[in-house]
């Protein structure tokens, strides 16, 4: 027989406790471990949860959520709660500083993913020593939770595609970065780095460094023409033009939450982007630029269409500027895209702010997303 332990409580009562087996404190160990990730996962999955519905409107993953709330919550017994020891569990104290900061949406939705799959391998390696099932159970969810977060993320991206207005093409420039944060300050929301003559190391490091500012700035990061260093720098999707890579083999090898734009001169080129899966299209040149020398420009009449025909976002682009900006509005222009405009502004931040006021005059007002 195992020796009694004598405690006295607070009103003077002497109880007698039976001490634990060795074999019984370990497993009183696993089923706090096993409380404590059962309550971090659900308070994790809730915090996700409320975004998808009351900031995103989304009945589905708002839905699927509460399905994996409901989930964990069968397996949240009374004796793994009753193990439960908030005074006694030393981590209550703890934090780190990033819990504390969170710069936006996108990094605290981020941090909460993190947390909850973390939470959830805990709970499939411990949740083995009390059931097998347990172990297979929190293994699926963590799966369920990888294809929630890659939906979610592929949304939000999308959204952002939905809302911007104003794109900015980059060219080669000494001060490429200055001039990409100047006019993210005034409010660009994608950007596209184009350096058609520059070395993969020199493309790797530059858009990696472009990549890093956009995220910062909560804007979409897109790259010219190079899906294999789209994937390599994890951007936010790629452009390709008529010569490019086909969008079915570039949807293959991106998968569907990433942004694929299509450049198109007419219609028939804009009919196919559409068909074969494009997120957006560029329309243009509408006038002929030295950006892109040789190129016949397709005019007002390709805006006029595009306005009338196009389902997906789609952007003008091809020689506008802010003198001109008003004329592709009044064709019906609600999205444009520029190199010059911008890269060689003297003040982007400035013209980024003229530009986006223009077409935020045509555009339906909607509410800017915090990302
Ligand atoms: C938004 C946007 N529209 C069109 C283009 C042109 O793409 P492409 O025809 O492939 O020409 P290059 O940019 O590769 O010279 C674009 N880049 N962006
Ligand atoms: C890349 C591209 N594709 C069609 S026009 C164009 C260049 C637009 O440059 P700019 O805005 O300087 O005229
Ligand atoms: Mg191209």
């Amino acid at each position: 027989m195992k020796e009694a332990d004598y405690y006295e409580s607070t009103n003077g009562v002497v109880v007698m406790v039976e001490p634990y087996s060795q074999k019984e404190q370990i497993q009183q160990v696993v089923y706090r471990i096993l409380d404590a990730n059962l309550d971090r996962t659900r308070e994790g999955l809730r915090i996700i949860e409320e975004w998808c519905r009351f900031g995103l409107n989304n009945v589905q993953l708002a839905g699927e959520c509460k399905y994996l709330r409901q989930e964990l919550a069968k397996w949240h017994t009374a004796e793994i709660r009753a193990a439960r020891d908030t005074v006694g569990d030393i981590g209550t104290e703890l934090s780190h500083p990033q819990e504390e900061q969170r710069s936006g949406i996108k990094s605290l939705l981020q941090a909460n993913f993190c947390r909850v799959q973390e939470a959830l391998r805990v709970l499939e390696e411990y949740g083995k020593l009390h059931n097998l099932n347990m172990g297979k159970a929190f293994k699926q969810m963590r799966y369920r939770v990888y294809t929630l977060e890659s939906n979610l993320m592929g949304y939000q991206r999308h959204q952002l595609l939905w809302r911007s207005h104003l794109y900015l093409v980059t060219s080669p420039s000494d001060t490429l970065l200055a001039t990409v944060e100047s006019a993210l300050k005034g409010g660009l929301t994608l950007l596209q780095y184009r350096d058609k003559n520059a070395d993969d190391t020199v493309r790797l490091e530059q858009a990696t460094k472009l990549r890093q500012l956009c995220h910062a700035y909560g804007a979409l990061f897109i790259m010219n023409d190079r899906v294999d260093l789209a994937l390599a720098i994890d951007a936010d999707g790629v452009h390709l033009g008529q010569q490019d890579m086909p969008i079915a083999m570039a949807r293959q090898l991106l998968g569907p939450q990433k942004i694929i734009g299509r450049s198109t001169t007419n219609s028939e080129e804009m009919q196919k982007a559409i068909t074969d899966g494009a997120d957006y299209i560029g329309v243009g040149p509408i006038y002929e630029t030295p950006t892109k020398a040789g190129k016949a420009a397709a005019g007002l009449e390709y805006v006029r269409y595009a306005a009338q025909n196009s389902p997906i976002p789609w952007f003008a682009i091809g020689g506008i500027d802010a003198n001109n900006i008003n004329d592709v509005i009044d064709a019906g222009a609600e999205r444009v895209a520029v190199v010059r405009s911008l890269m060689q502004a003297e003040q982007p931040t400035l013209v980024t702010q003229y530009l986006l006021s223009q077409l935020n005059r045509v555009k339906p007002q909607q509410e800017s997303i915090q990302n």
